[in-house]
């Protein structure tokens, strides 16, 4: 695999690093990522051909584990893979997770709990059964991925809620690891350009570029990115903060200029000078 277009050679030389959900989309993505920067890795996830299909494009450094990061016992499992294969762990990437698009009040109470139960519980299992060997290994990183909920995202109350939830964990779990030189840093995804995208309806679907000011979809290893630098020298100084990348969609909604504010030909208006006497 060649390198990193953005970090330095080897710059995780050394390090393992787990990533759930590491067969598809942001999950994939990410372990290229860590690889070129030198970790070896492990995905994990529920599909074992899928996984499998994935550590063959990967190559060299990477391989896979099947298990569900919903029970204690998956989550732990998976885990022990990853120390056992490579006797230590570096990096967890809590990628895995996702939700299903309705209306609030369309959400069964079942289908609530089975949102929180992915986004936030698998995450908290997924941090539990990996301390030890964070401990172990004298310290790590600890990337928990969101998307960020911070303006809302229609028809995912559901996630929205969990997701906060996930960035309320990464803040209190970051200040309680700070000694053991353990940064959490949650990674709030805007919207991507992964084939996940697909399963939403076409209406959606159509819109979700339009609604990013960047007026595109984020790239996956724009995303990748990010998650890479977490895991650098820059990780403690990073932890317990929510960082978004997402084409500034969080400051509002919609690309330049915003059509309400346009006169004329599409121009936007500019606010009167005060007279100089006054400024
Ligand atoms: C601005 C906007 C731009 C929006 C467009 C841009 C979006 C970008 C932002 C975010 C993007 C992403 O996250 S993309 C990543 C997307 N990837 C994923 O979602 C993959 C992971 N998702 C999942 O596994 C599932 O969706 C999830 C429900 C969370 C977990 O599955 P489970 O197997 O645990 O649950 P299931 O058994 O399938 O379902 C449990 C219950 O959930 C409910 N349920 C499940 N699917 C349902 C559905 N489609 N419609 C109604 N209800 C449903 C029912 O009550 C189910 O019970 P019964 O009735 O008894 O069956
Ligand atoms: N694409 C986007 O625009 C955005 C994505 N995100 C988030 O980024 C992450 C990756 O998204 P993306 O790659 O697009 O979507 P995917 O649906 O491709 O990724 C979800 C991954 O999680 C795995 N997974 C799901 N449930 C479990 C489970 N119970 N145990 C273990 N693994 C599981 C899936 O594999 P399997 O089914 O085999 O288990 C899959 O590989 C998700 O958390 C998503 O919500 C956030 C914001 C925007």
């Amino acid at each position: 695999m060649s390198g990193s277009e953005v970090f330095a050679d080897g710059l995780l030389a050394g390090r393992v690093a787990l990533v759930t959900g590491g067969g598809t989309g942001l999950g994939r993505a990410t372990a290229a990522e860590l690889l070129r920067c030198g970790a070896s890795v492990v995905i994990a996830g529920r599909r074992a051909d899928v996984l499998e299909a994935t550590v063959a494009t990967l190559g060299e450094g990477a391989g896979y584990v099947a298990g569900d990061i919903r029970t204690e016992a998956g989550a732990q499992a998976i885990v022990d893979d990853a120390v056992s294969r490579h006797g230590r762990l570096d990096i967890l990437v809590n990628n895995a997770g996702g939700q299903y698009f309705v209306p609030a009040e369309g959400i069964e109470l079942k289908g609530w709990r089975a949102v929180w139960r992915l986004n936030l519980g698998g995450t908290r299992r997924m941090c539990e059964a990996s301390l030890p060997a964070l401990r172990a290994a004298g310290g790590g990183t600890i990337v928990n991925v969101t998307f960020s909920p911070h303006n809302g995202l229609p028809g995912m109350t559901h996630s929205g809620a969990a997701r906060a939830g996930v960035e309320g964990y990464t803040r209190e779990l970051a200040a309680e690891l700070f000694d053991d030189d353990i940064a959490v840093i949650a990674a709030a995804a805007g919207h991507f350009d992964t084939d996940a995208l697909d399963k939403y309806p076409p209406t959606v679907r159509a819109q979700t570029a339009g609604g990013v000011p960047m007026q595109r979809l984020g790239r996956p290893e724009e995303h990748a990115w990010m998650v890479a630098l977490c895991a650098s020298p820059l990780r403690m100084a990073l932890s317990g903060a929510v960082l978004t990348v997402d084409g500034a969609r969080d400051n509002f909604y919609g690309g330049w200029p915003p059509a309400a504010l346009t006169v004329g030909e599409g121009e936007v208006p500019t606010e009167e000078r005060r007279p100089p006497a006054t400024r």
